[in-house]
């Protein structure tokens, strides 16, 4: 198929460039004694109505034909793309007015549009190609508004926002190059259908105007007479069909080439993008000196098809320079959008309430959206768990970590590339890694790029969201090592969320528990195995699996799931689970209190120190 749509499309460049030069003179030359005669030696698709070779006139009219479906669709898809691809970096208000207009546009038929612009432009070449190319705007500007939505939902564009870059070069370098492909096949294929519906418009009279002919209008003349000759028809309609399935077959070539390449690095999604998450309510609770990240009772609410859930509610945490600080809890409990919220990246249709959310001093409610975007790029790392997908796979690693600088400090290739191989340095990378794109890399590989990315903005907190999660256990303790040597060389903070609480036990310093959206239990790490208070915890920490546990037992787990989002019940969330429950749980929230000075739980009824924790949990 390949072969055969490369040479179908050489032969028509070819035709479309010597077709005048050869052809063109037979072509528009009149003979009176040659009119409307059938096929002969001389002529063999005969003579049109002043005498002339209908065969050199079809040869000849290849190239206007083809420049005219191509320039219509190129304008089209141009018009198509950019539009669509508007909806994804638009405000909230534009962009609904912009899709809105899209589906509006889509409901007329795109024939009917064209024809009906073409008599409003004029009829003509330029009419014709400006109305078909106008009539596929909608099309094009659908595929792409559902493409970039998709990409706009991936960790690496959340990357990117994380780094602040400006809208504009979220759309050049991270949207448009992950949605190209489907687009180039759409537009090839689009090639063929543009081409039959310029002949189509020719034919009707709208398109080319004599003395200019395309094949759309020499099918026209055809026509009159087909019933007595049908050949002279014939000739244009088989150059149509001809050219319209040269492109078909290059776009079914090309999109099979894409599909044995694998899965494309996203899903589109069906709805629009969310690119900005709704701007926290303003206030402040007073900066405490010396903290890197202060935060006070976040509020997360979120909209579900069945209403609104609060999956966060009540949070309120803390971190000072240099301090590694664990988030534990079940899957479910709270801790991604907990993050998310901090960094500004929760999804559209989020609605945050905090008393008080500063980063390295700065209150982010009271700066202005800008002000924030470059605060949050510069101070804040992020971290994710899946490091193939945070990181763009149409960028070199080198784009990839050299854009944030060169964004926010103006920095020069050179100066920027300079700082990124020392940060690929950092994390024990050989400079050639920048040359390199995301696939070629092992997933540790790609996770010390994640972080050498992060470092490059050298920020005050780097929060890491299941860093090891998708790691082999080797490469998990490795990733660990090296966040605790950058901890120890930049004094940054770091927030490890994790369900891992082993992992969290042994490389955090202090540890927040998590459960149903609320910490219940802040204690130092070194305290988690045997004095932690809240029986959540420690059924948490029971339920890990060592290497003197009985194989023949079953593995201790927690009985019973956490509370449904959408049912918030009164009382302690953790009650329906909790061995140590009594009566006044079930009505009356456990409020988070001190212990001691580094150790807080919300708990009417603490396990007493001395527990044993597989005692707890098998009560
Ligand atoms: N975009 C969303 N829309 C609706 N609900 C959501 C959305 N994102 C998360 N949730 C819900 O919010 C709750 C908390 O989710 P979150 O991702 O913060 O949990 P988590 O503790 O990080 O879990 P995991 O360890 O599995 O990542 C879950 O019940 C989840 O289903």
């Amino acid at each position: 198929m390949a072969w055969a749509a490369a040479v179908m499309l050489a032969s028509l460049v070819v035709l479309a460039l010597v077709g005048p030069l050869v052809w063109g003179a037979s072509a528009d030359r009149p003979d009176a004694s040659a009119v409307l005669q059938g096929p002969s030696v001389g002529h063999p698709f005969g003579t049109d109505n002043l005498g002339r070779d209908v065969l050199a006139r079809v040869l000849t009219a290849t190239r206007p034909s083809l420049l005219l479906a191509l320039a219509a669709v190129l304008l089209g898809a141009g018009a198509g793309i950019l539009l669509g691809a508007s909806t994804a970096v638009l405000g909230r208000r534009a962009r609904r007015l912009t899709a809105g207009l899209i589906n509006l546009l889509l409901a007329f038929p795109a024939l009917l549009v064209a024809m009906f612009l073409a008599v409003v432009f004029g009829a003509g070449a330029a009419g014709a190609m400006l109305a078909l190319a106008a009539a596929g705007v909608p099309g094009f500007a659908r595929l792409t508004q559902t493409l970039a939505a998709g990409v706009a939902g991936t960790d690496h564009l959340a990357a990117a926002r994380v780094l602040g870059l400006g809208r504009l070069r979220l759309l050049g370098r991270h949207v448009l190059p992950n949605i190209a492909e489907p687009l180039l096949l759409s537009t090839t294929t689009a090639a063929g259908t543009s081409l039959v519906a310029l002949s189509g418009l020719s034919f009707l009279g709208l398109g080319v105007q004599p003395p200019g002919y395309d094949w759309g209008q020499l099918l026209n003349q055809g026509l009159d007479r087909v019933y007595a000759e049908p050949l002279p028809a014939l000739a244009p309609g088989l150059a149509i069909l001809y050219a319209a399935l040269a492109f078909q077959l290059l776009g079914e070539v090309l999109a099979g080439n894409a599909a044995r390449r694998g899965p494309a690095p996203r899903t589109p999604a069906p709805t629009p993008a969310p690119w900005g998450s709704p701007r926290p309510k303003a206030g402040g609770g007073p900066a405490e000196e010396g903290l890197v990240l202060q935060v006070e009772d976040l509020h997360v609410e979120l909209p579900t098809p069945d209403g609104p859930i609060r999956p966060v509610h009540g949070v309120s945490l803390a971190l000072r320079p240099g301090e590694i600080v664990g988030l534990v809890g079940e899957s479910g409990s709270g801790k991604s959008l907990t993050a998310l919220a901090i960094a500004d990246l929760l999804p559209y249709g989020a609605r945050v309430s905090r008393r008080t959310l500063r980063l390295l001093g700065a209150d982010l409610a009271a700066l202005a959206p800008k002000e924030r975007d470059r605060h949050l790029a510069t101070g804040l790392a992020m971290i994710f768990q899946n490091p193939a997908s945070a990181l763009n796979p149409a960028l070199r690693v080198a784009t990839q970590l050299t854009e944030a600088v060169r964004a926010h400090r103006g920095a020069s290739r050179a100066q920027a590339t300079a700082e990124a191989a020392e940060a690929l340095r950092r994390v024990a990378l050989p400079p050639a890694v920048l040359r390199s794109r995301p696939h070629q890399l092992s997933g540790g590989q790609r996770q010390r790029v994640m972080i050498a990315s992060g470092l490059m903005v050298r920020p005050g907190l780097i929060i890491a969201d299941e860093p090891t999660t998708a790691l082999d256990v080797t490469v998990q303790r490795e990733i660990t090592r090296l966040l605790s040597e950058i901890r120890r060389d930049t004094s940054a903070a770091i927030l490890f969320i994790s369900h891992d609480v082993a992992l969290v036990g042994e490389f955090c310093e202090s540890i927040l528990v998590m459960y149903a959206g609320t910490i219940v239990e802040t204690l130092p790490a070194d305290r988690l195995a045997d004095g932690a208070r809240h029986p959540y915890t420690r059924a948490l920490v029971a339920s890990v699996p060592d290497l003197t546990a009985d194989r023949d037992r079953p593995l201790p787990t927690i009985d019973g799931a956490p509370p449904d989002p959408l049912t918030p019940a009164p009382g302690c969330p953790f009650e329906p689970r909790c061995p140590r429950r009594r009566g006044h749980c079930a009505d009356h929230t456990p409020p988070l209190e001190d212990l001691a000075a580094d150790h807080r739980v919300a708990c009417w009824y603490p396990v007493p120190v001395a527990a044993d924790p597989e005692t707890v949990a098998a009560s």
